[in-house]
Parts: structure tokens; C-alpha cells; sequence
């Protein structure tokens, strides 16, 4: 039996992980699911968005299911309390250093994109974020007093940048073997031009292309990226980037499949031990309104049976579930267009348990 820690957190958070759940259970597989607070709520529990027992639960656990956090109430709290703490906290703590966002556009989806149909048909992009060093988590960070710069004297912010040899190393070797299994095709994506820890980071992508001579690789500048992203996305593969640029350009991924709701995403250690979770936050301004697509956040937990729990018939069952909903021409608002039945969050998810039953019963 293999313990699952679920983690629904804030906002949208519980809606759309009682739905990946439901789907989880229709499965009928040798799983324990185990439930803790975090986040927000947690801190109105504990007083800590991350206390220790939901900690000890997640590094206990063969897997991590998570929801999201955040809420606009807590942004006046100290940095250390706030909610965002404890999804950054469990990265760091379970060495989760490689988050794999894969940017789908299905079929059914193609109009529901911003751009026009033909630039996002067939897409298929898996964005490779390093996710636990970057600016996120650089030290020194801080507030003094400005002493020099433009404006002696006056209250200054910084947050520091950082990259080491062996930090970009290790995401390199995950994005070559990735690439390697699909298209070939690597971008390293930096801002070498302006950073000294982006110029390290494309001088590290470089030497370790030479154990990967079979992909072709080439290297981006991130603003120019983010333009290619609308202007011809089909032309990446594979995009390995930092943490920060890895956290925006997948946002922006995101829309050429129709929505954020769409983007789920596996954050990794070395041995493949994983945290699951949606691309997205915890989108306070449609939680509790039984809208929220749950989709991402389902196929997260496919991706958590294929990375994590070695069932990747059990992961299969489930994309081939959302497929069919897509096709039945099932949508949550988000993915919403005329000739489409608009489901709820609930709706979608019984929906996605119904194609799994179906699927079982046709089988046996
Ligand atoms: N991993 C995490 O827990 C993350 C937490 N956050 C936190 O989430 C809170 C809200 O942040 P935002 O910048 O608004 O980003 P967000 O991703 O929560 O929402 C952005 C927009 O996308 C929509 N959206 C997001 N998920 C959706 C879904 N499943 N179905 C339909 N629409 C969806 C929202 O309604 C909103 O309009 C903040 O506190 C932020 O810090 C943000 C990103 C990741
Ligand atoms: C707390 C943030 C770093 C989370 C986020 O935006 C993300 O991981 O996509
Ligand atoms: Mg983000």
C-alpha cells in the first residue's frame, strides 16, 4: 500500500483536489490517501503555513498531492508566515529541484486558446523548471537603507540571484533525458546577455550537451523567448529555464492550451519522489463558486501514478478520461466556447469518474 499526502490548501485548493481525489478512488488502487493543512489554512490552524506534522507527513509519504495557497487576506503578514511559504518550504525541504510543466493543447481545446488554432494544433511542449534555488530562495534578501544608487538614503528592497555548477547540472541532465524521449529538441532558456548567473547557466546547458550529442540544443534570451512562445509555439520541444523564468513563461505556456486549469505539473527529486500539483495558485477570485476547472490538478495525479507509483496504465486511464469528457464537449468556464455544455468543478470531475468506470466495465 502507498501512502498519499493531499494537501488541498486555499481558495480553489479543496474544490479541485476533492475531485482529483474522486477520481483517484475510481481507480480502486493499493493507495492510502493521508489529509493535512497547509497554507493558509494551516496558519489559521497552527499558526504556520507549514507546520511540522504536515511536513512529516509529506517526506513520509511515497507521494505528495497538492492543491494550491494563497489568499490576497494574508499579504500583510511577515514574509516567513505567509502561505506561499509553505509550497516554497516543502520544495526545499524534499529537494524537489525539477518541475516538469508539460503544455498539452488538445483537440477539443484548440479555439479555446488566445492565439489563432492554427499556431496551437498539436502542440505539445514540456517546459523543465529548475525549482529550488533562482532568486526565490537566494540569500541575502532583505530591506535597509539604501547607501549608494540612485537614491542614497532612501528604503531599499533586494533579493539576490543564484546559481551553482552542480544545481544547474543536475537540471540540465533531467531536461537531456527528457528531450531525449521525445522530439530531440532542447532550448535552454537565460538572460546571458544581462546575468552573470544566466551566462554560468548557459556555459553549464553547453558541457553537458556534450554527453547528449543525439539533441540538438539550442539557447534563448527569455524576452525573446516569451515572444516565440505566441508567435510560433509548435517550433519547442523541450524549454529548461530557472526558477523565476520557469514560473512566468509556463503562465504564459499555459493559455496556448486553453487555460491554466489545463496545466498540471510533477516537481521531482533525484530518485523521482514527487510532489503533484496544478500550474496554477489558489485563484481566490473564483474560490467557493464551484467553477474552478479541477483538470490540471487530475492529471496531476496521473502524472503522480506514472513518475511516482510506477502505474502508468492506472495514469493512462485517466488522460484518456479527460480526452473523452473534452470530446463529450464537457467544459468548466474557463475553457468555455459556444456549441460547449458548461459543467461545474463537481460536474467535470464526475464526469472524468464516469469515462473511468465506463472504460472499466467496457474492459472486463
Ligand atoms: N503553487 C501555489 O500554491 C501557487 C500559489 N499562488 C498563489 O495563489 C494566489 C492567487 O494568485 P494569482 O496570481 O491570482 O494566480 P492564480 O493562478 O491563482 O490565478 C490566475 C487567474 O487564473 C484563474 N485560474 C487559476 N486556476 C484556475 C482554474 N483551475 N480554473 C479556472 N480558472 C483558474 C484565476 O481565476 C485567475 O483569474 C496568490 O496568493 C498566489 O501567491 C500562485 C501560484 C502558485
Ligand atoms: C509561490 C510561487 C512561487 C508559486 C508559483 O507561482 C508557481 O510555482 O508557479
Ligand atoms: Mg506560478
Amino acid at each position: 500500500m502507498k501512502k498519499i499526502a493531499v494537501l488541498p490548501g486555499d481558495g480553489i485548493g479543496p474544490e479541485i483536489m476533492a475531485e482529483a481525489v474522486k477520481v483517484l478512488n475510481a481507480l480502486d488502487l493499493p493507495l492510502t490517501l493521508e489529509w493535512a493543512d497547509v497554507g493558509g489554512k494551516a496558519y489559521e490552524t497552527s499558526g504556520h503555513p507549514l507546520p511540522p506534522a504536515t511536513l512529516k507527513l509529506a517526506q513520509e509519504a511515497d507521494a505528495v498531492l497538492f492543491g494550491a495557497v494563497g489568499d490576497w487576506k494574508y499579504d500583510k503578514l511577515e514574509r516567513s508566515l505567509r502561505p506561499e511559504q509553505a509550497i516554497l518550504g516543502l520544495r526545499k525541504a524534499l529537494g524537489l529541484f525539477a518541475n516538469l510543466r508539460p503544455a498539452i493543447c488538445y483537440e477539443q481545446l484548440t479555439h479555446a486558446s488566445s492565439l489563432k488554432p492554427e499556431l496551437v494544433a498539436g502542440l505539445d511542449i514540456l517546459i523543465i523548471r529548475e525549482l529550488t534555488g533562482d532568486i526565490y530562495f537566494g540569500q541575502p534578501r532583505g530591506r535597509r537603507t539604501a547607501v549608494d544608487g540612485h537614491f542614497p538614503g532612501a528604503d531599499e528592497a533586494f533579493d539576490t540571484m543564484r546559481y551553482s555548477r552542480p544545481e544547474i547540472e543536475r537540471i540540465t541532465h533531467v531536461a537531456f533525458q527528457a528531450a531525449r524521449k521525445r522530439n530531440k529538441r532542447l532550448t535552454s532558456v537565460d538572460k546571458a546577455n544581462v546575468l552573470e548567473t544566466s551566462q554560468l547557466w548557459k556555459d553549464v546547458v553547453t558541457e553537458v550537451h556534450a554527453s547528449y550529442p543525439d539533441v540538438e540544443l539550442d539557447h534563448m534570451y527569455v524576452d525573446n523567448a516569451a515572444m516565440q512562445l505566441v508567435k510560433a509555439p509548435k517550433k519547442f520541444d523541450v524549454v529548461v529555464t530557472g526558477n523565476m523564468f520557469g514560473d512566468i513563461l509556463s503562465d504564459e505556456a499555459a493559455m496556448l492550451t486553453g487555460s491554466i486549469g489545463m496545466l498540471p505539473s510533477a516537481s521531482l527529486d533525484a530518485n523521482n519522489k514527487g510532489l503533484y500539483e496544478p500550474s496554477h495558485g489558489s485563484a481566490p477570485d473564483i474560490a467557493g463558486k464551484g467553477i474552478a476547472n479541477p483538470l490540471a490538478t487530475i492529471l496531476s495525479a496521473a502524472m503522480m501514478l506514472k513518475f511516482s507509483l510506477n502505474l502508468p496504465e492506472a495514469a493512462a486511464r485517466i488522460e484518456a478520461a479527460v480526452q473523452s469528457v473534452l470530446a463529450e464537449g464537457l467544459r468548466t468556464a474557463d475553457i468555455w466556447s459556444e456549441g460547449t455544455s458548461k459543467v461545474s468543478t463537481v460536474e467535470m470531475g464526475d464526469a472524468v469518474v464516469k469515462a473511468i468506470t465506463t472504460t472499466k466495465t467496457i474492459k472486463s
